[in-house]
């Protein structure tokens, strides 16, 4: 992998790198921050939180945005975001929009043709770049996974569906129940096909009833979010995890949006949250 840039950041780096993607067939970016501990010339290896971003966004959203680092340096936890779609490809179809095709890869692995071969997002932020990340940078195996939106909901499910390879996990506004909303709907029959049968090992929701761990969630969801009604749903899945005494800490904050402004204001409750899972506390 190739280091395109780094900044300093509270005594640790922000670096962003390039590299091939096995799993999606093209080049790809990602942003890495590493706190003190694990820089300078007696780096100490230390455990990764991965984030993973909304509709629209690159690996850059985050990393400008959420104001996490003063706090990840603190803590002594590594902070990898990947970006949010295959890049550098041009399938027909695949600019048209924001909610589909590039910077909306949905962290699922396509069926459907042409995004087959290169929508693999799952496999990639779940198997590749742990992978990469792990075999060239100081960083322990002990990873958690958290993200907003599109991307509070890859978190979930690949927590869900991958029993033992996270610590914890946790999501801003994810759109909870893919299945029943029209971001999912579009997403899942245009990578997956019109089956619903089909959607529902990518549903997180959906999964609650037969997941093989109990990692608690701890969701966030601002009660002005433009989306919160049309897309979200996250009573869907309090409601499943009702059912099978999954534990979830829903928390509603009055007056928040959408926005990277609401994910600033309790990223810090986030960090904490991975920190204990990840033995940092
Ligand atoms: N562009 C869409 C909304 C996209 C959107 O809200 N994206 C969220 C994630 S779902 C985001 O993080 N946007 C980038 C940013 O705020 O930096 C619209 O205008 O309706």
């Amino acid at each position: 992998m190739q280091l395109l840039s780094t900044n300093a950041c509270f005594d640790g780096e922000h670096r962003r790198y390039q590299h091939h993607s096995a799993a999606l067939d093209c080049d790809m970016e990602f942003a890495v921050y590493l706190p003190p501990a694990a820089v300078g010339s007696n780096p100490r290896p230390v455990p990764v939180l991965y984030w993973l971003s909304g509709l629209t966004c690159t690996d850059q959203n985050f990393m400008q945005k959420a104001g996490a680092q003063k706090k990840a340096a603190q803590l002594g936890m590594a902070i990898v975001c990947p970006d949010t779609s295959p890049r550098g490809l041009d399938l027909p179809g695949e600019h048209d929009s924001y909610d589909f095709g590039s910077g909306a890869g949905f962290y699922v692995n396509a069926t459907r043709q042409p995004w087959a071969p290169h929508y693999r997002m799952y496999d990639y932020v779940v198997k590749e770049l742990p992978q990469l990340v792990e075999g060239h940078l100081p960083v322990t195996e002990g990873r958690s996974i958290s993200g907003h939106s599109m991307g509070g909901h890859g978190a979930l499910i690949a927590a869900l569906k991958n029993p033992g390879h996270y610590k914890s996990v946790s999501a801003f506004a994810p759109i909870a129940n893919p299945s029943e909303c029209p971001w999912g709907q579009k997403a899942f029959g245009g990578y997956l096909g019109n089956d619903r049968k089909a959607w529902e090992e990518w549903d997180a929701t959906l999964l609650i009833p037969t997941a093989k761990e109990r990692l608690p969630l701890l969701v966030d969801q601002g009660t002005a979010d433009e989306f919160l009604d049309s897309q979200l749903n996250p009573d869907a899945l309090a409601d499943a995890c009702e059912r099978v005494h999954h534990h979830i800490n829903l928390r509603m904050h009055r007056g928040y949006d959408h926005s990277y402004f609401f994910i600033a204001s309790f990223i810090d409750d986030h960090l904490e949250h991975h920190a204990s899972a990840l033995g940092l506390r």
